[in-house]
């Protein structure tokens, strides 16, 4: 390996306390908002197709148009605490919100740009009031920040002249003034978000950003970056030139998932997904493919039995409502978390052989298996190969408490499951087994033999 001055700052995963928080999610909630909802993937009669957040670079919509709509942005139905109780009702652990998206519109009323929501007629701060419903929901909240800022004059895709090197100073200024701006005034976030940061002019700041990183951590000691916000020395993002993850965590799945434990490096990550495979601002007419919420009740899972957090799009209209699809989401999703969230939340992997009927997951805290059944296999027994060393103790439909389940062994370590009459097959099930490891007979928790 090369030595580097702006690469990962650590191997392996952080093991203090709040990336153990962290770890133990399971489940988010992404919200984007800002002036692009106004629109909601229209203009002038025609329809844009593309991501409803990024409706400014669409050559039908004239910029100026889009860089007035500040001047009508005045949610009337904006109310910070529904949306949080919405959310804990969902079972979220965690919320990412955009202070400031691409096109630079600041929903806090920053001091370093008109751009904001003083300037409209809302003219109220739109981030702190939704820091404090989420906090008092006991959600904790992390900020997504675009450093890519079309509205601000010192941005810069590339550093071609001199001229762009000069203004490329003011951005990273402003840059960092907005990001100690945000940290101060709202210092009960947990962490960043960081996207927008693809360009090469900000490529090409490794060492600023290695700085301003440390700065922030600084500023909040335990702060929470991802994989996202620098680049090393030699422009490599997201996994430094020696192939060691940047930041907290990764922070790449992005609408995708990994498939198998290698493919996550051994690295904490989260995925983030969209409600319609590409819309993440309000768009009032989605087109193709919406998932349902036990798609997305699967995805967490999967999520969850890969080490990963999953974190589901809401994206409020311009006049601050929820839609319908997604207020139907967070309340079937709550639903199945009501009875099944100790299969998600402080869940991780376990290394047993996958089996074609779902997911195993691990509770990291009672050491319980829990397997989750998507694929209800047609013999109605959902065989269970278990790694040598290991005995079953016990095993139950989740909330019950024995004799649900009957056990067939077929052979040493291979056992037939057989689901109980009449499980509903149109949901996922949860089966919680309790196991000893080795011939202990503790009782309780179980930590794996190392
Ligand atoms: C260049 O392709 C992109 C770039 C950025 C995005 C943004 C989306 O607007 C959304 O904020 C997502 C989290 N982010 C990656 C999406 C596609």
């Amino acid at each position: 390996s090369v030595t580097l001055e702006h690469g990962s700052k650590r191997l392996g995963k952080r093991t203090d306390p709040m990336m153990g928080v962290w770890r133990n999610y399971g489940l988010g909630q992404f919200i984007h908002w800002g002036l692009y909802a106004i629109p909601g993937g229209h203009w002038d009669g025609k329809y844009y197709s593309g991501a409803a957040e990024w409706i400014r670079s669409w050559n039908e919509m004239p910029k100026n148009a889009y860089d007035e709509l500040y001047k009508v942005f005045d949610p009337k139905a904006y109310d910070p605490k529904a949306w949080a109780k919405q959310a804990k009702d969902m079972g979220a652990k965690y919320m990412i919100i955009t202070t400031k998206h691409h096109d630079g519109f600041c929903l806090w009323p920053s001091q370093y740009t008109d751009y904001s929501v003083a300037k409209s007629p809302y003219n109220k701060d739109i981030i702190g009031p939704m820091v404090e419903a989420y906090d008092a929901e006991g959600i904790d909240v992390y900020l997504y920040f675009s450093v890519m800022d079309w509205n601000h004059p010192g941005y810069r895709s590339k550093l071609e002249t001199k001229e762009d090197e000069e203004a490329y100073e003011g951005f990273k200024e402003f840059t960092r003034n907005q990001l100690l701006e945000l940290l101060a005034f709202y210092p009960s976030t947990k962490g960043l978000w960081f996207d927008g940061t693809w360009d090469q002019a900000w490529i090409q700041q490794a060492a600023f950003a290695d700085e301003l990183e440390e700065e922030m951590r600084s500023v909040i000691p335990g702060l929470i970056i991802g994989s996202r916000f620098r680049a090393d020395e030699n422009g490599k993002r997201h996994f430094d030139t020696n192939g060691d993850l940047m930041g907290d965590y990764e922070q790449g799945w992005e609408r995708k998932m990994p498939n198998r434990i290698e493919d996550v490096n051994g690295n904490d990550w989260d995925c983030v997904m969209t409600v319609p495979e590409n819309q993440w601002g309000y768009h009032s007419d989605w087109k193709g493919h919406v998932k349902s919420s036990v798609e997305l009740i699967e995805m967490m899972v999967k999520a969850a039995s890969l080490d990963g957090n999953f974190v589901i799009n809401f994206g409020p209209d311009g006049q601050g409502n929820i839609r319908p699809e997604e207020s139907l989401i967070a309340k079937e999703v709550g639903e199945w978390m009501e009875s099944n969230a100790e299969a998600v939340y402080d869940c991780g992997y376990l290394d047993w052989e996958k089996q074609d009927w779902g997911y195993y997951t691990r509770n990291r805290k009672t050491g319980n298996v829990n397997l989750v059944v998507f694929n209800y296999p047609a013999s109605g027994k959902l065989r269970v190969k278990v790694p040598k060393g290991i005995k079953i103790q016990g095993i139950d439909l989740i909330g019950t408490n024995g004799g649900t389940i009957d056990l067939e062994e077929i052979h040493r370590d291979e056992y037939f499951l057989g689901l109980p009459k009449g499980t509903d097959h149109t949901k996922p099930v949860v089966l919680v087994m309790k196991i000893v490891e080795g011939d202990a007979e503790v009782q309780g928790v179980y930590e794996k033999a190392k």
